[in-house]
């Protein structure tokens, strides 16, 4: 067993063992619902106080388990509602908290949430600002390639804000994270460019910058639909205002065009966005970016100064009209650079381009190729545990059946002895009825499960009950 210990100097005798999977630190969607042997999952904030209070108490050490060595034992899985919604596992995690999966009890609806809560939005500069504008942003906007925002409920008490979201299956950023040579296919980002252009023209159209660009912010549905995500630093345009004039940027530095590196006061917003689909655009089709830096100080000079990581001739090489689009998206002038319409009329965005490899699929999630619900286990469990747990009390009816008989025949023959009189009964059915009925009554008062409608066929009864049954 491959083990990492860190002893801390304190009396032998003193000390605490803790054990954790390498995959811990690794792996930010791991369900906070697994037990490793008998030791506890800790969770990162766990494991901080931990550490504090051993570190003062006594000696702490630190076993560091391979993967493979540890036996997963899946805790029950426990129903969790938000109002209508029934909570699956985590999909993703922001700075701003995570994402899960939910399921809408009332119309079957595969959901996603993202939950905020008021202590993290408090750390984070403007954090309480950019939801409050996303949210308002997304109540009206709606497209077929923009995220929809379903449903926001607040839980006081908690202090926690629920964003319920369409359902995605990943974004962009994780399918070129997945691809052999970080980009895909030029059929494939055709496929997304084109529905990221028509996304930006329903904003644009209703007066809203994005501001954040990027292939994290594009997400996919499971019928490769692409929706824009993310409007934590968008912005609305003044009903009246006359121009699409913005005066704050904080989107991500290598999506950023060079009026926003070198500084300027008010720039044009939509020029941003189109900026910044053109860097989207390169690192989809090229795995590389635009402009790089050492720091984010040599990087945003790289941007104002237009110093290309390669020389933008080389583009040629990808796809003539591939490269012509990308240059005229990222041109240093704003008033030169493509507009939406121009875009549209480019012979790369007309083509249809050939399809002459496989597409890059979306990478599983937790192992899970097909992206199943994970809703779904909360739901079975929560109808079926109950007889699952106590499965090796019960016997097959085929074994019950013949035990009956049996246990019946002495019956009968007993009574017959006290009684003299005949019983001309169905042996089987009379134990079947006495039996059931003691099951039922201790289905219901076990408690926990008054709510849950066994599945089990009445005769499936144990041995224990049943021996019960013939003695009273
Ligand atoms: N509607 C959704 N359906 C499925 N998964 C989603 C959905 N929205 C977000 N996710 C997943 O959750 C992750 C976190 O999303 P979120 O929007 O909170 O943050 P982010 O955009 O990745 O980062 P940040 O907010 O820090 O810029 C995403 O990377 C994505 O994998």
């Amino acid at each position: 067993m491959e083990t990492d210990e860190k002893k801390l100097n304190f009396p032998e005798n003193e000390y605490r063992e803790v054990s954790i999977c390498d995959d811990f630190y690794d792996d930010p969607y791991m369900p906070n619902d697994l037990e490793i042997n008998s030791v506890s999952w800790l969770n990162e904030e766990e494991i901080e106080t931990i550490d504090q209070n051993e570190i003062n108490h006594g000696c702490l050490v630190f076993n560091r388990l391979g993967s493979t060595d540890i036996i997963y034992q899946a805790k029950k899985k426990n129903v969790k509602m938000v109002g209508k919604y029934m909570m699956g596992d985590v999909l993703g995690e922001g700075s701003y908290g995570k994402v899960k999966e939910v399921l809408d009890s009332e119309n079957l609806c595969r959901l996603a949430v993202k939950i905020l809560t008021k202590r993290k939005l408090r750390r984070i500069p403007n954090g309480e600002q950019n939801v409050q504008r996303e949210i308002q942003l997304l109540r009206n906007l709606k497209h077929k390639n923009v995220i929809e925002l379903i449903d926001v409920l607040m839980n006081d008490e908690k202090q926690k804000m629920y964003l319920i979201m369409e359902y995605c299956v990943g974004g962009l950023q994780e399918l070129v994270d997945s691809a052999p040579e970080k980009k895909l296919p030029l059929f494939q980002v055709h496929k997304y460019f084109k529905q990221l252009i028509f996304g930006l023209e329903y904003l644009h159209g209703r007066g809203v910058i994005h501001k954040d660009i990027k292939p994290g912010n594009l997400l996919l549905t499971l019928d490769q639909t692409l929706k824009i995500s993310d409007f934590g630093v968008a912005e609305a345009l003044e009903m009246l205002s006359v121009d699409d004039t913005c005066s704050t940027a904080q989107g991500s530095p290598a999506f950023q065009p060079p009026e926003i590196a070198n500084g300027q006061e008010i720039f044009s917003g939509f020029k941003v966005d189109i900026w910044s689909s053109g860097v989207t655009l390169y690192n989809l089709s090229t795995g590389k970016y635009p402009f790089e830096g050492d720091n984010l100080y040599k990087l945003l000079e790289n941007i104002g100064k237009l110093n290309w990581r390669e020389p933008p001739e080389l583009l040629h090489n990808i796809d003539t009209h591939l490269a012509d689009l990308i240059i005229g998206m990222l041109q240093a002038e704003p008033y030169k650079r493509l507009t939406l319409q121009q875009i549209q009329n480019e012979v790369w965005f007309l083509s249809i381009p050939l399809i002459n490899c496989q597409e890059i699929p979306i990478p599983p999630l937790k192992g899970d190729k097909y992206r199943c619900s994970t809703v779904l286990p909360y739901l079975e469990s929560f109808h079926y545990d109950f007889e699952r747990d106590s499965d090796e009390m019960y016997y097959t009816e085929r074994d019950l059946n013949q035990s009956l008989i049996k246990q019946s025949v002495e019956n009968i023959d007993s009574i017959k002895l006290q009684s003299g009189s005949g019983v001309n009964e169905d042996p089987s059915s009379f134990s079947n009825s006495a039996s059931s009925q003691k099951t039922k009554k201790h289905k219901t008062s076990s408690g926990s499960s008054g709510k849950r409608r066994s599945k089990k066929p009445v005769s499936c009864i144990s041995v224990r009950k049943l021996t019960h049954c013939r003695t009273s």
